[in-house]
């Protein structure tokens, strides 16, 4: 908790300044009682109507400090609460960006939504409600109690007995609450995942007629949620019973030995008035404190997630620690004996990988779903490093080099074509923030979506998703290869990124792609896409099988020749050019 609390240090006076009208308010609400007493007893039991005028004015003027008070400290803690919970949610945001893919396979997106945003409001909640009415409370019993045993300490006994009592019951709702909340907690989360599934595959689930399965395993989740919110409520709702029965004993004590200490003048009957409304107080106070615990339990495991995204170490690869790059990439790639594993999984992904792609080449991958492409694809930008081997760029190891500049370099066109909020421009800058419309322009031509763009309403200042045009699959992948396009890449990384085009699109496309300096790798499970490659690389089971070009593999490779004829039927068997 301690992490997260260090967000609220630039509001030290802020905060300060809520403690004090806090003070204010609470010192005025403990001396009421007391102006009661000596209303009661010097006014009223006297017959002396200026007695009980004058300090009921002063009830009255005190009355509107309390109300002052509370207010001003209403503003301060809204603005510390508020404040915190920015600073804390731009913090994780930042820590977030800075994640490897590694950390990513650690903490899925569900909870990381979770983390930032309910977990988030929950501590910036608690901070509110302890300027509020957290520190109110212990101050509202310690003030009460000391204020009966100025009145009369003989009267105010029956506390001695009471506040050992009250205590006790206390801590044992403060170890049952936090574990019951913490269970509450991990719960949320469970419905998130599942909501937030459901809400993206919604087509999925449609497609599937998979709604009803669906309905029962939310059903079940929310359930469970119900049940242990349930559990953790109604243990917590024990406290007011308990706490009345406190309360009302209490004051039976009070009133029973008041009376014969009235009757004997040792006391007066404003004074059992004002003890009698300090007992309530501090019974009506430890009511207060179940609310705390609640509150209390679930910010603790709160922060506990928070701070476990705030304490991730930042990988290696993130902190571009290597060499700067002086030039521009010239663009050879190398793999060495490359071998690969996902962290926290035990085979490899890839295994003793080897070949060359000279610069301005283009390379073709082939393989089926699972081979291994994908992951082949992520070494190069360094998105994982390599478990073994080496992988050099410019007859450099990628590992010395800065993953950010690396980066720069490189444009990546991932299978899903992945499209922000915003325009259809905006979208596109993100290759190049600083191209020029010109550029733009020019890179959509050679992704072949220039003119769907122009045949949009408001053309490239057009906005994408719910309020905006809807993207075929095909025009969000061109979309997403003007992007990468537009950044003037050293090496293009295709991912399928063409499976959705139709031949003579693809066809344009890829010839467009030979105006760009640079080395092309192109995933493809198309003969069409690949039959012009320079080399062609064929991936089974996480090895590399077959390395050619179209006609080369075509004489040599069965495995070639079967995924050729699978395509083309047996009869055509065209060379490289004739095949287009
Ligand atoms: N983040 C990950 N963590 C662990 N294993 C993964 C991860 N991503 C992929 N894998 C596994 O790595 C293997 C290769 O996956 P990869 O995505 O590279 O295949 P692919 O050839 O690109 O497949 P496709 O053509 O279907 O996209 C698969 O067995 C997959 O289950």
């Amino acid at each position: 908790m301690m992490k997260s609390l260090t967000f609220l240090k630039p509001y030290r006076l802020t905060m300060g300044a809520a403690i004090f009208f806090l003070l204010v308010e609470l010192i005025v609400e403990l001396y009421q009682p007391y102006i009661l007493s000596k209303i009661i007893d010097k006014g009223i039991l006297n017959n002396d109507l200026s007695y009980v005028t004058k300090w009921g004015l002063v009830m009255l003027v005190l009355s509107v400090v309390a109300f002052i008070g509370g207010v001003l400290n209403t503003f301060y803690s809204t603005h510390v609460s508020q404040s915190f919970a920015f600073g804390l949610r731009k913090s994780l945001f930042e820590k977030v960006q800075t994640f490897s893919f590694t950390t990513f396979n650690f903490l899925p997106t569900s909870s990381l939504i979770t983390r930032l945003t309910n977990d988030v409001t929950q501590l910036q909640n608690t901070v509110f409600m302890s300027l509020r009415i957290i520190l109110r409370a212990p101050l509202m019993v310690v003030g009460s109690v000391v204020m009966a045993l100025i009145l009369d300490w003989k009267l105010s006994f029956v506390l001695f007995f009471i506040l050992p009592l009250l205590f006790f019951f206390l801590n044992w709702m403060v170890q049952k609450g936090r574990e019951l909340f913490k269970r509450v907690q991990e719960n949320v989360d469970s419905v998130n995942s599942v909501l937030r599934e459901n809400l993206m595959g919604m087509k999925l689930i449609k497609a599937f007629v998979r709604n009803d399965f669906e309905d029962e395993r939310f059903q079940v989740i929310n359930n469970n949620l119900k049940r242990k919110t349930a559990t953790a409520l109604k243990t917590m709702e024990v406290t007011m019973p308990v706490l009345l029965l406190f309360m009302n004993a209490s004051i039976l004590v009070v009133l029973w030995y008041g009376n014969s200490k009235v009757h004997s003048n040792q006391s007066n009957i404003g004074e059992i008035v004002a003890i009698v409304n300090y007992i309530s107080r501090i019974t009506s106070t430890f009511s207060v404190f179940s609310f705390i615990i609640m509150a209390f339990s679930r910010a603790r495991a709160s922060s506990e997630r928070i701070e476990e995204v705030l304490t991730i170490e930042e990988d290696f690869i993130e902190k571009n620690e290597g060499n700067k790059l002086r030039n521009r990439i010239e663009g050879k790639v190398q793999f060495h004996d490359v071998s690969f594993q996902y962290p926290n999984t035990e085979n490899d992904v890839l295994q003793d990988i080897s070949f060359v792609a000279y610069p301005k080449t283009s390379i073709a991958i082939l393989g089926s779903t699972g081979a291994g492409k994908t992951s082949l694809f992520q070494l190069i930008p360094r998105l994982y490093d390599v478990s073994e081997g080496t992988i050099l760029i410019d007859d450099q190891d990628i590992r010395k080099m800065n993953s950010k500049e690396l980066r720069g370099q490189i444009g990546y066109v991932p299978q899903e074509a992945l499209l922000f909020t915003g325009t259809i421009k905006e979208n596109l800058l993100m290759g190049r923030e600083n191209a020029s419309d010109e550029d733009v322009y020019t890179a959509a031509k050679h992704a072949q979506i220039h003119e769907t763009i122009l045949s949009f309403p408001n053309g490239y200042e057009s906005k994408i998703g719910q309020k905006g045009v809807n993207l075929s699959g095909g025009q969000k992948q061109r979309l997403a290869i003007a992007r990468a396009l537009l950044r003037k890449p050293s090496i293009l990384l295709l991912d399928d990124s063409t499976s959705a085009l139709d031949l003579k699109t693809e066809a344009k496309l890829i010839q467009s792609l030979k105006e760009y300096d640079c080395t092309i790798f192109i995933i493809t499970q198309k003969i069409s896409s690949a039959i012009n490659a320079d080399k062609i690389l064929i991936i089974d089971d996480g090895c590399l099988v077959e390395e050619g070009t179209h006609d080369s593999l075509l004489e040599s490779s069965k495995l070639y020749k079967a995924i050729y004829y699978s395509q083309y039927g047996r009869e055509e068997i065209p060379n490289a050019k004739g095949a287009n």
